[in-house]
């Protein structure tokens, strides 16, 4: 045996007993997840038990990051402490997650990176539909997107807060990269239309004038319906990301083709119960003004004088009169923290109508 060989050996002897230690230590948290089960069903006997705790499990991810020692990123280390809660919960409760899909869409490897890989993500046609499963109880959160660096606003994921009962319990952000894509058995043929969803498009523009100039582009769904359609089609290209190409087995004739290379996308996770604090975290309030001089003013002087940093603030038209608007805000910190109390209660007596639609963690993946 070389010194390369004897060395290897040493230290692949090295790692199985380090394996073993670290199989030892998950299945006792394993252990300890299914005694937090047996708590809380204990402690609330007959009563639909929740399982799943955002706020601790943002905790959890935030010391991990922090106390991770290297060498692997603290990101890296997250993500595999987000697996490993992921299946320790479906110990306790397989989850039930609705996203907008179909199978493969960006929202859906959102679901993933919030709840892990151990959870049944349940598709949905439209954003409303994610709702509606959510709120009559078919599944237990919905994913669904409200923002995109480059494109803006969801407006219809914020119209739908004004009706629904559900609460924001998270969110999460995902690194959006297009591919340009045709199934392999068309691959060298001459591509005469490529399909993507509208966004997709927009945020690859620049890229298409450039490289794919004069090429009918055709707007579907998703983009994972655009991945479909390239792996039947010949002669059809798909705009879409990783996880339409691995479903539907398509090769990649260019790579991250979106204009802006900090191409993101920002996901609510909406669900029926609201979250405790977890000492870091966001809150979204939908607000209503009478129509008159002033009104802006005094929905964010509150949020000034209590020291209330607001991250975002929409306006949209109100769906109960003509040039009636709401204003959909986000700002920093928990509504059950004092100053937030304060500024709330100030802005109710102003406003037609304060809808709070939920405090939650500020994304840690
Ligand atoms: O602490 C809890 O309440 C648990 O159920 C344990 C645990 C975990 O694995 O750490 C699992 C699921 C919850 O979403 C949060 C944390």
């Amino acid at each position: 045996m070389s010194d390369e060989q004897a060395r290897l050996a040493e230290l692949r002897d090295e790692i199985d007993s380090i394996d073993q230690q670290i199989m030892k230590l998950i299945s006792a948290r394993a252990r300890c997840a299914q005694e937090v089960a047996h708590v809380k069903m204990a402690a609330n006997p007959g009563q639909d038990v929740v399982f799943y705790r955002p706020e601790r499990e943002a905790q959890v991810l935030r010391r991990i990051m922090e106390q991770n020692p290297g060498p692997l990123p603290g990101e890296e280390m997250a993500r595999l402490f987000r697996e490993i809660m992921s299946v320790c919960l479906a110990l306790e409760k397989p989850m039930h997650i609705a996203f907008l899909g179909p199978l493969g869409t960006f929202t859906q490897a959102a679901a993933l990176k919030h709840f892990g890989h151990s959870v049944v993500s349940v598709p949905m046609p439209a954003i409303d539909a994610v709702f509606r499963e959510v709120e009559s109880g078919a599944a237990h959160y919905g994913v669904v997107p409200v923002e995109n660096s480059t494109e803006g606003m969801i407006n219809h994921t914020l119209d739908m807060f004004m009706s629904s009962p559900l609460k924001i319990c998270g969110e999460v952000q995902l690194r959006i990269h297009h591919h340009l894509m045709v199934a392999p058995q068309h691959d060298g043929q001459e591509i005469t239309r490529i399909y993507s969803h509208q966004q997709s498009f927009a945020q690859c523009r620049q890229w298409l004038d450039t490289h794919r100039y004069g090429i009918e582009r055709i707007s579907v769904s998703s983009n994972a319906e655009a991945a479909r359609r390239a792996a039947a089609e010949p002669g059809a290209a798909a705009i879409a990301g990783d996880m339409a190409a691995e479903l539907y087995g398509l090769v990649k004739l260019a790579n991250s083709i979106e204009d802006r290379p900090d191409n993101t996308t920002r996901f609510l996770i909406i669900g029926r119960e609201a979250v405790t604090p977890s000492g870091h975290d966001k809150s979204s309030v939908l607000v209503s003004m009478r129509n008159k001089p002033g009104a802006l003013y005094q929905l964010l002087e509150p949020f000034h004088s209590h020291g209330i940093s607001l991250t975002r603030i929409e306006t949209r038209p109100s769906q109960t009169g003509t040039w009636a608007y709401v204003f959909y805000i986000d700002f920093e910190g928990h509504m059950d923290d004092e100053p937030a109390r304060k500024v709330l209660a100030e802005v109710d007596v102003e406003a037609v109508e304060l809808k709070r639609l939920g405090s939650y963690p500020i994304g840690v993946l």
